[in-house]
């Protein structure tokens, strides 16, 4: 995964997954703009192991977390002076700055599925568990990004055994998803929400603070 090569910083100027556009307008007699960027909404699932007491976890590499330390580290490399053309990244930081722990999760991108249909297909794709659609519960939903996109997504969760076990995950290998699947011990999850040597989304920490008020107390008394 952290094997990351040829790296070269280019303009964006088409692209599937997301269109950029200014609204002007007027607010309380004020003229104002705001620049956003219209993206897919996505779906996440915190999965937990029963089997295991374990939560699952995907680690995979995000160009934009790469580049966010990269602009912090070699600055110059956004001020180039051809903003038309592919400027290479001759001095670029370890792929690990880059790569960050999040909830399974995928774009929703296919109008005649639900998004408990997509859900499951990302279970099984990104962690090779089979999980029947009735086993989701639907936690909440929310918006990300509400600066720059505003895109909303929704939390799902599933509880998982070894038996539902059909394959490794990992993604689609034809799509170019290279995933790694983390298992984070119930018993160490709390003290994982709060490390920061762990890069991860907000979604992680809400779910896994979820799971100690609404199912830990359960498990518990089981
Ligand atoms: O510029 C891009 C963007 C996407 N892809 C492809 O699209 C797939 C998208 O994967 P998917 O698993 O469907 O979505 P995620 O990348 O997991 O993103 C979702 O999950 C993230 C973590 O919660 C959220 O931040 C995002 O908003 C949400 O869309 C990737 O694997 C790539 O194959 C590209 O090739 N290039
Ligand atoms: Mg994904």
């Amino acid at each position: 995964m952290e094997a990351v090569e040829e790296l070269a910083l280019g303009p964006c100027a088409a692209s599937p997954y997301l269109r950029p556009f200014r609204l002007r307008y007027r607010q309380n007699g004020t003229k104002k703009f705001w620049d956003f960027m219209r993206t897919h909404d996505s779906v996440s699932i915190l999965i937990f192991n029963s089997s295991r007491q374990c939560f699952l976890l995907v680690k995979q590499f995000r160009p934009a977390v790469f580049m966010c330390e990269m602009e912090r580290y070699h600055p110059q490399d956004f001020q180039s002076k051809s903003q038309d053309s592919w400027c290479p990244l001759l001095d670029p930081l370890p792929a690990k700055v880059g790569v960050t722990y999040e909830l399974c999760a995928g774009i929703v991108d296919k109008p005649d599925l639900s998004l408990e249909e997509i859900a499951c297909k990302e279970v099984l794709e990104e962690c090779g568990y089979d999980v029947p659609i009735t086993n989701l519960k639907r936690i909440t939903s929310y918006r990300s990004g509400v600066g720059v996109t505003g895109s909303k997504q929704t939390l799902f969760y599933a509880e998982v055994t070894d038996q539902m076990k059909t394959g490794e995950g990992g993604g689609q290998a034809e799509e170019g998803e290279l995933i790694e699947v983390v298992e984070i011990p119930l018993q160490d999850s709390m003290k994982f929400a709060f490390d920061e040597h762990f890069p991860k989304t907000m979604g992680v920490m809400f779910s896994f603070m979820w799971f100690q008020s609404h199912v830990a107390q359960g498990l518990l008394e089981k």
